[in-house]
């Protein structure tokens, strides 16, 4: 990144430990992630990564150490009122209403963000400030065409895309988002990568990828998780000529 960083990071994980029963799981794992960074976590099957995202957004209690969000202790926090402050999760399940179109998944997220309580909701058509909201967030995760469609019915790549699209209706300036690639072909993969990039210009972004392509594409930073560890924390140059990270988990896969 060429600007300057801002010196609080939008998370810094200090000592940040889980372990279930004896089995520790994640083991003391300390790193900060300047504001504005995309940033993906990579590592072998079973290394912690998705149990690292549930500590973060809270679906976990650790069992040690802290998370802190742009400055601000979270730690331990219910997932609602951590992604009320700005930092939400889409998950490698599918997390839509299937029934109800686009717009309307969109505009539900959308008025949550915005305030409104359940009782607004049955005059919802006339609040104008969710209804150019909603607009926004299709137009930014290009599925304007679609909006009249129930959510169910989109092919795969589009679900996801919406799912992004709940994501950042909820004012999210932190973005985790795990796997986003799985189960998509050639092609909805590159334009899900324009689609990530575009939405993390101005959030931080922290993603679990398997696709080396990808992550070496997008990522500004990138972390190596193995056995619940940080072995390794740097650009994708540095970390693919990191000698050790070569040796326990990357093999020729990017030589
Ligand atoms: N709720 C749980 N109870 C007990 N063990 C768990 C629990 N959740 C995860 N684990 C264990 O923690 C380890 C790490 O799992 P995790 O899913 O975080 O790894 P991962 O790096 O995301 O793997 P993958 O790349 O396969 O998704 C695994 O050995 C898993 O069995």
């Amino acid at each position: 990144m060429t600007q300057p960083k801002n010196p609080v990071p939008a998370l810094r994980l200090s000592g940040l430990e889980k372990s279930f029963g004896p089995m520790k799981i994640i083991r003391g794992i300390d790193l900060d992630i300047p504001a504005g960074e995309r940033h993906a976590v990579i590592g072998p099957n079973g290394a912690g990564k998705s149990t690292l995202f549930h500590l973060i957004s809270g679906h976990y209690q650790p069992s040690g150490g802290s998370v802190r969000l742009h400055g601000d202790d979270i730690t331990g926090m219910p997932p609602q009122l951590i992604a009320r402050r700005g930092l939400s999760r889409s998950f490698q399940v599918t997390n839509l209403f299937p029934q109800l179109t686009v717009w309307e998944n969109v505009r539900c997220a959308t008025l949550w963000a915005l305030g409104y309580k359940y009782s607004f909701w049955r005059n919802v058509e006339r609040l104008a400030d969710a209804r150019q909201r909603t607009e926004e967030i299709l137009r930014e995760i290009n599925l304007i065409e679609r909006w009249n469609m129930p959510a169910g019915v989109l092919a795969y790549a589009e679900q996801r895309a919406l799912e992004i699209g709940l994501a950042i209706a909820s004012n999210a300036n932190t973005l985790l988002l795990d796997e986003p690639m799985a189960g998509m072909s050639h092609g909805e993969t590159e334009h899900m990568v324009e689609l990530i990039r575009k939405v993390s210009e101005n959030r931080t972004l922290l993603m679990i990828e398997h696709d080396m392509g990808v992550v070496f594409d997008l990522a500004d930073r990138i972390s190596v998780l193995v056995y619940g560890e940080v072995i390794a924390s740097d650009t994708p140059e540095r970390i693919k000529a990191n000698a050790s990270v070569q040796q326990a988990y990357l093999g020729t896969e990017v030589a």
